[in-house]
């Protein structure tokens, strides 16, 4: 399993260094992502498989891990050195960032340092160009620049700080009262979320998935921003949803308790392993009234025709607005893959728009805070459906939400 990730301030996580078999552990996920192009889930499934870690240290792992990889550019300029030579240099670059937190260096068999004085220097230079403090590539902010003119800073700025940890009370098992409740007996610390009924926000280094609540499905680890997708939906009990791009069903748990367990929940995905996930975390939390069915082409889809009184389509994007959570992103091959996400936006919509009821709702959402896969994608499917309407939509960006960033668009079919 993922480790747990514990996204409190770095600073009081970490008094002391990491210790030489931790901060190799970091060395050898730094190059699975960067080298080899690997997701950072991936890399740390790999790496932390078959090792008996505590998840404590576990959770240390992934705080420096994931803060060098938000903010890349800038550690590699500490430690007088480039992402590309981080095979061979990457020692230099965790020095740097021990420095950068006035901790000492770990104590590793070979190891390149970087002179005081000189990361002394380079430190103010830095502190001087906000696009090398917030760590970011160069695509991403022409991207950035292009996409959102003079709010890009902000919000370049947000995503590279480190996530907070969310909870999703499950309202088919307890109340969001109930779980604190039950949480803090067992030593886990939260805080309510303002403007997110279902969310928690978790403000101690607890292993949340040892807990007994967890075991008994009384919460899901989501984003508070995310948790506004399902509730924009609307949904009651008794009615006809589908949540057509469902993945491992995140957002499909979050319907079926807002449904109360009544009415008919199709979760829908192109890959059956996240189906099967899906339908085990289902029991968990006992949501059931959750069909699953793979995607096998456009019949599926067809058959399907003007049944939903609500359709999610959450759908494969950028995943620009989740930086802070998977910072891999920025040093992949997303700035390739852009275009080719957005035909598939462009095809979901267009195509997966034909589930719906006249007078049902359609909410399409990304986890991107880009335009053109947001209010683009809503503006071309209208200007070619005049049978939907654009009821509202909503841009939830990390540096006005302090959440993940997301989009979501509510539609209704107002004719055949
Ligand atoms: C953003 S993720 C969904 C996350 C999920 N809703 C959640 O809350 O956990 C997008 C999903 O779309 C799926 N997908 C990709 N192509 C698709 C297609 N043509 N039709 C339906 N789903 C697709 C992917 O497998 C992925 O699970």
């Amino acid at each position: 399993m993922i480790p747990q990730f514990f996204q409190c301030r770095i600073a009081t996580m970490l008094a002391s260094p990491l210790s030489p078999s931790s901060a190799e552990l970091v060395l050898g996920i730094l190059n699975q992502v960067l080298m080899e192009g690997s997701p950072l889930d991936r890399a740390y499934s790999r790496h932390f498989s078959g090792l008996k870690l505590e998840s404590e240290e576990q959770a240390r792992i992934a705080t420096v891990t994931g803060e060098l990889i938000r903010r890349l550019n800038l550690f590699c300029f500490l430690a007088d050195t480039t992402p590309e030579r981080i095979e061979r240099e990457g020692s230099r670059v965790l020095n740097a960032w021990h420095r950068f937190h006035g901790l000492p260096i770990p104590r590793l068999r070979y190891t390149l340092d970087i002179e005081e004085a000189v990361f002394a220097e380079r430190l103010e230079r830095a502190k001087a160009e906000p696009l090398l403090w917030d760590g970011c590539p160069d695509w991403l902010d022409k991207l950035g620049q292009a996409e959102l003119g003079d709010t890009w800073a902000a919000e370049r700025a947000a995503l590279s700080l480190a996530p907070k940890r969310y909870l999703r009370t499950n309202g088919l098992k307890c109340t969001r009262d109930e779980l604190a409740t039950r949480l803090a007996a067992e030593g886990v610390q939260t805080v309510p979320v303002d403007g997110v009924e279902s969310a928690l926000e978790v403000t101690s280094n607890a292993a949340l998935f040892r807990t007994k609540a967890f075991a008994d499905g009384w919460f899901e680890q989501q984003d508070a921003g995310s948790q506004l997708v399902a509730a924009a939906l609307d949904v009651k009990p008794g009615m006809r949803v589908i949540d057509a791009c469902a993945g491992a069903g995140g957002k499909t748990l979050h319907l079926a308790a807002a449904m109360t367990g009544k009415g008919r929940l199709l979760a829908m995905d192109v890959e059956q392993w996240k189906l099967d996930n899906l339908k085990e975390r289902a029991r968990r939390a006992g949501a059931h009234n959750v069909e699953t069915r793979l995607i096998a082409g456009s019949k599926t889809i067809k058959r399907l025709k003007l049944s939903a009184d609500r359709l999610l389509l959450d759908v494969p994007c950028s995943g620009l607005g989740v930086l802070k959570r998977n910072p891999d992103a920025k040093w992949r091959d997303t700035e390739e893959r852009l275009p080719v996400l957005m035909e598939l936006q462009a095809h979901i919509l267009g195509s997966y728009s034909r589930m719906v009821k006249v007078g049902g709702i359609l909410v399409y959402a990304t986890c991107s805070i880009m335009p053109c896969e947001n209010r683009g994608q809503v503006d071309a499917f209208l200007a070619a459906n005049p049978n939907f309407r654009l009821l509202e939509d909503e841009n939830i960006t990390p540096a006005t939400s302090g959440f993940d960033g997301f989009y979501l668009a509510k539609l209704e079919r107002i004719a055949e």
